[in-house]
């Protein structure tokens, strides 16, 4: 297979806490769809083609199980993963403060102090009923802003933003791989060695 084609192929895993979104996201990216439903997730992989920048890439989406401070990271969700996303809901204040620590756990575990990452404040149709948010957009911002993160709030109910969460999460890995190698991770992500 020419190099090219392996080049475009990138793994993202989605992390945070339960019932934060995760699955509606990535089902609605993946399938156009939104499930009012809540189905706990152990793990599943979701495949898309995203054009960015004229490059069609086959993405493997990874939804996981969600985390809680007590989680251990997954092997499988860090070695030969490409990029983050890492969702919070605006509407709860204990899935923001776990995005700090899912971000710590990765790092450490790859052994970088940085990773190619989108953090997501998500349900932000919630946010009509004042007492649903709990966490302002320029909390998020500034966390991004901590860990080199890009940033981005949505709605997997009302379509808002969910295509540009995976934008944004291959403009971080393309920006930490200037000259990558056919079918490696990033530079942020963790190799097999
Ligand atoms: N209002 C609203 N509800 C949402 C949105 N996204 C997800 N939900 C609801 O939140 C609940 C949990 O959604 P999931 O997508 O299953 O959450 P998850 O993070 O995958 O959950 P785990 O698998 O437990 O980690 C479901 O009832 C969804 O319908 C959204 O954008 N707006």
């Amino acid at each position: 297979m020419p190099a090219a084609n392996l080049l475009k192929k990138k793994r993202i895993a989605v992390l945070g806490a339960r019932s934060v979104g995760k699955s509606s996201l990535i089902i609605q990216f993946t399938e156009n769809e939104f499930v009012e439903s809540y189905y706990p997730t152990i793990e599943s992989i979701f495949s898309k083609s995203v054009k960015y920048n004229g490059v069609e890439y086959e993405c493997d989406i990874i939804d996981t199980a969600g985390q809680d401070e007590y989680s251990i990271l997954n092997s499988k969700h860090a070695i030969g993963v490409h990029g983050y996303v890492l969702v919070y809901s605006v509407a709860s204040r204990s899935t923001f403060d776990m995005i700090q620590t899912v971000h710590d756990k990765i790092t450490d575990f790859c052994g970088v102090n940085d990773i190619p990452c989108v953090i997501v404040g998500s349900k932000t149709d919630l946010k009509t009923s004042p007492i649903s948010r709990q966490v302002q957009p320029n909390e998020g911002e500034k966390l991004a802003k901590e860990n080199k993160a890009a940033w981005v709030e949505t709605s997997a109910k009302n379509n808002v933003n969910v295509g540009k969460v995976f934008e944004l999460c291959l403009a971080e890995i393309e920006k930490r791989s200037p000259n990558p190698q056919p079918d490696q991770p990033g530079k942020g992500g963790c190799l097999i060695m």
